[in-house]
């Protein structure tokens, strides 16, 4: 059975249930498929699974969607119970940040400014404070992320690793649609023709991705992107594996961000780069 806490109270009681390891799903709600993999995902290893749902106030920026992202508490649980979960975790604001907004939050350093960091300003702060909150008050021993944030996933790892958190982070490659759009809490957003807009990005970074020359996989990836009127580029990223420097050949990262409508999307592949013969 599936318990669901809304305060800190609720959630200690709710975790005097776990016999063993605790497994962590942070969502903002609006659960789709991706979050199912995650969850399921952790269930494979993990009888004691904790679901968490907060659309955290401190990771929006002024002038973006806080107010309007969608929220389905009713429809989550659902999801969450259907899933297994032992524990739904959805608190207000004030469980969350008892002492109202923060002051000392955290810093995500060079990785954190940029990409995502550069174009939205405070964002991966934010979104490390929550999760560290987090991380502590569910008591995770493992906690899973999915790829599709594939940056906010490497800052997480980073965190663990500098602030020595002790919690085992899992990544979960990007769930997507049939016609390759990655699923996305934002996609409720769009309009149907806004939607077809929105596939050039998922083209446009696995056509990308079958090339082996950075040179081409930005030609390909940018061509695609700029013949597609519906979608207004952000970034189209090659790094390495790690975010860092593009390595002359082996594993790298295609990333991309770009406004359809007023909905912005992100999405990212891995790729493998070789030297010309
Ligand atoms: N398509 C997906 N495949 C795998 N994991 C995903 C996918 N979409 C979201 N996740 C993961 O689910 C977790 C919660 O994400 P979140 O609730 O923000 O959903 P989202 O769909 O990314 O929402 P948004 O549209 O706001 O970006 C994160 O670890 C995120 O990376
Ligand atoms: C990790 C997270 C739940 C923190 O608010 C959020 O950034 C998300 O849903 O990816
Ligand atoms: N899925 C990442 C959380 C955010 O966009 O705020």
């Amino acid at each position: 059975m599936t318990q669901v806490a809304h305060t800190r109270d609720e959630l200690v009681a709710a975790l005097d249930g776990a016999g063993g390891e605790v497994a962590v799903v942070m969502t903002m709600g609006a659960l789709h498929e991706g979050h199912g993999r995650l969850i399921r995902t952790a269930r494979q290893r993990s009888p004691f699974v904790v679901v968490t749902i907060f659309v955290n106030p401190l990771q929006f920026g002024p002038g973006e969607d806080f107010e309007k992202y969608p929220r389905t508490l009713e429809a989550d649980l659902g999801a969450c119970r259907a899933e297994g979960a032992a524990v739904v975790f959805a608190p207000g604001r004030d469980d969350v940040y008892p002492g109202g907004a923060p002051s000392i939050t955290m810093n995500p350093g060079p990785l954190g400014a940029i990409l995502e960091g550069a174009s939205r300003p405070g964002h991966f702060s934010g979104m490390l404070t929550v999760v560290e909150k987090l991380l502590r008050l569910t008591r995770a021993d493992v906690a899973y992320f999915g790829e599709k944030d594939f940056q906010q996933l490497a800052l997480i790892r980073r965190m663990v690793l500098d602030l020595e958190l002790g919690v085992e982070i899992v990544g979960v490659p990007t769930v997507r649609e049939s016609d390759g759009l990655a699923l996305s809490s934002r996609n409720r957003y769009l309009s149907e023709q806004e939607r077809k807009s929105a596939l050039a990005l998922s083209r446009a970074l696995r056509e990308g991705a079958g090339h082996s020359d950075p040179a081409a996989v930005l030609a390909t990836a940018g061509k695609i992107l700029a013949e597609e009127p519906g979608v207004r580029l952000d970034y189209l990223e090659l790094t390495g594996a790690d975010l860092g420097d593009v390595p002359d050949e082996g594993p790298a990262r295609l990333l991309v961000a770009a406004r359809v409508g007023a909905t912005r999307l992100i999405d990212n592949v891995p790729i493998v780069l070789r030297k010309e013969a």
